[in-house]
């Protein structure tokens, strides 16, 4: 017997964010929630959400989420998709004023998720249907040199040559698919990430205009 999901897509609005390691997920999410204003969209970094999971004194997943992190793997479902659904009903609980948060809407870029399929299928049937995939494309050799560069800063213990590397096997092995699972669905909007911040961000905002007028959607949001 299948779950209904925690939230109707017909009121909740869910962008995937997709691309390869560094590809300007974060950098991109940022920008789209300051464009749109944080009233009318909220991001939620899958990663973010769980090394703070990994941080959080007494969590039971914290050394499997580190170990996940630096080897590039991906952490078990269950935990990922929990901690999305709880972020999710925090921000649907903060009763947010502005377009798209009235009467039990909402509206959000999930950065970095799903890495593997069956967190897609698990997250869509428990969670909430979403309505695209935003995935920034670009080639490895740009995804190594902008990893190196953040790595100079960012204390991020998976932004060195060998995690880059599982990383980007992960990615081709477990990601791929899933972007190919919505590619056939006619899910996916991709947009070449490789140019400036600001020619990228141009590109993402209108698929992200699109998602939230209904184009991707039977029931507009
Ligand atoms: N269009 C761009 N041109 C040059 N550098 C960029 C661009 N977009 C992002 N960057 C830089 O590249 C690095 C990776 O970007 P970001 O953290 O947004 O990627 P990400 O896809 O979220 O990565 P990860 O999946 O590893 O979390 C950052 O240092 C960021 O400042
Ligand atoms: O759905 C997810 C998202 C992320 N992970 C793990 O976290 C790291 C870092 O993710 P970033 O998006 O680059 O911040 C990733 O390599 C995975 O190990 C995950 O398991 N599931």
């Amino acid at each position: 017997m299948s779950e209904s999901p925690t939230f109707d897509h017909g009121k909740v609005t869910v962008i995937y964010v997709l691309g390869g390691p560094g590809a300007g997920k974060g950098t991109q999410c940022a920008n789209l929630v300051k464009d749109f204003g944080f009233c009318h969209l909220s991001a939620l970094p899958a990663g973010d959400l769980l090394r703070a999971e990994q941080n959080r004194e007494g969590s039971q997943f914290g050394s499997l989420i580190q170990t996940c992190i630096k080897e590039g793997t991906i952490v078990p479902m269950e935990v990922t998709i929990k901690l999305l659904d709880n972020a999710m009903q925090a921000a649907m609980a903060e009763n947010r004023l502005g377009d798209g948060w009235q009467d039990g809407r909402g509206r959000f870029l999930i950065d970095g998720f799903p890495r593997k399929m069956d967190q897609a299928v698990k997250f869509d049937e428990t969670v909430c249907l979403s309505s695209v995939v935003l995935y920034f494309s670009t080639t490895e050799e740009v995804l190594l040199e902008r990893l190196l560069v953040r790595g100079k800063t960012s204390g991020r213990e998976d932004d060195n040559v060998e995690s880059i590397k599982k990383r980007f096997r992960t990615y081709k092995l477990d990601t791929m698919p899933v972007i190919e699972y919505y590619t056939s669905q006619g899910k996916v909007a991709e947009v070449d990430s490789t140019g400036t911040v600001e020619e990228v961000h141009a590109l993402a905002a209108q698929v992200v205009r699109d998602a939230l007028t209904g184009k991707y959607s039977q029931s507009p949001n």
